[in-house]
């Protein structure tokens, strides 16, 4: 008996899962399993090894652990799914769905077998279907499988209005709706600097600018690095996903939820605004939408649906 620490599963030790399980484990949110396929075991253990061994330096607890064996994720708290190919100059998050969903399902399996109770966080592209492989995969209520996107694209909009403003990012608020493609949709409306409307700070022409950068944000990184796609922003986008569940904050965060008539569509995971606690989703929050924002939601839900019917 006693107490016992938190315990999350980062599925895929690459860029973005080896990333990810060094921020958690630098915020103390639980022990880490990185999990990779048998062939990746020895880089696993070693990434693993070494983010332990940063622990002194940095004074965080937390153990972390490398694996290829699954009944490692054993009553996993949380599990953080990054396993999958990545993109690659050229190549759009869409072409990664074959791929991707076929790694999901087995990734599923493991998961409803060695951790029945757990909460599910993806990150695999593209990522709106993959989250919907996975939950149909394992069956889970709905509450328990979220997908990220929505932090990591809000948190490129803050980035380049801050610049924009030379403003501090922390006082800088946004939201983005819809999925994680080119056509997802920056909410202006609802977007601030230290609660003043962005609309009446930057000129529209300017604001096109940002949102439209905003939209290509990750095929930016991908042109840059050329050999796969953005990590850190990812994690970080992860690891405070995995903090509001963990530490039941009851954030109010962009998430891919499932929606059973919220903003009008039903059997289909998508980016909408979301309470984020303890219990996972606790709720969806709808907002007013214009006729305009209502017309490019449903472009962007669209693209979710024709990716959505590769898989069915
Ligand atoms: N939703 C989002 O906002 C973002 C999504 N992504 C996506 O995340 C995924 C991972 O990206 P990276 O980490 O950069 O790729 P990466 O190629 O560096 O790492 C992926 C890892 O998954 C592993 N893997 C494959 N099958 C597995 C299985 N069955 N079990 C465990 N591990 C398995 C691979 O061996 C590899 O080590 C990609 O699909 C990428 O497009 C990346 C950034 C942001
Ligand atoms: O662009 C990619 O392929 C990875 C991703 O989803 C992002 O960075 O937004």
């Amino acid at each position: 008996m006693g107490i016992k620490r938190r315990k999350i599963s980062v599925i895929g030790s690459g860029f973005t899962g080896a990333t990810t399980a060094l921020m958690v484990a630098q915020k103390e949110l639980g022990d880490v399993v990185l999990v990779d396929i048998p062939n990746m075991e020895k880089p696993t253990k070693g990434k693993a090894l070494d983010m332990l061994e940063a622990s002194p330096v940095q004074g965080f607890d937390a153990n972390i652990i490398g694996t290829s064996n699954y009944e490692d994720i054993k009553d996993s708290d949380l599990v953080i799914v990054t396993a999958g190919i990545a993109r690659r100059p050229g190549m759009s998050r869409d072409d990664l769905v074959n791929t991707n969903a076929g790694i999901m399902k087995s990734v599923a399996q493991e998961i409803l077998k060695h951790a029945p109770d757990t909460f599910i966080l993806v990150l695999s592209n593209p990522v709106d279907a993959m989250t919907y492989t996975i939950f149909k995969e394992t069956g889970f209520p709905k509450e328990r499988v979220i997908g990220q996107s929505g932090v990591l694209d809000t948190a490129r909009f803050r980035t380049f209005v801050a610049q924009e403003l030379n403003l501090s990012v922390k006082d800088i608020t946004g939201f983005v709706l819809g999925g994680h493609g080119d056509d997802m949709v920056p909410l202006i409306r609802y977007s601030y600097a230290g609660g003043i409307p962005l609309e009446t700070l930057i000129s529209k022409e300017r604001l096109d600018a940002i949102v439209e950068r905003t939209r290509k944000g990750g095929g930016e990184i991908v042109e840059l690095l050329g050999n796969g796609s953005a990590y850190y922003a990812p994690a970080a986008a992860l690891t405070e996903m995995a903090e509001a569940i963990l530490k039941d904050q009851r954030r109010v965060l962009p998430a891919i939820a499932c929606l059973e008539g919220e903003y009008g569509y039903s059997n289909l995971y998508l980016g909408v605004p979301v309470v984020l606690g303890g219990k996972g989703i606790e709720q969806i929050i709808e907002l007013e939408l214009t006729e305009d924002e209502k017309t490019a939601l449903n472009k962007s839900v669209e693209s979710v649906k024709s990716v959505m019917e590769v898989l069915s």
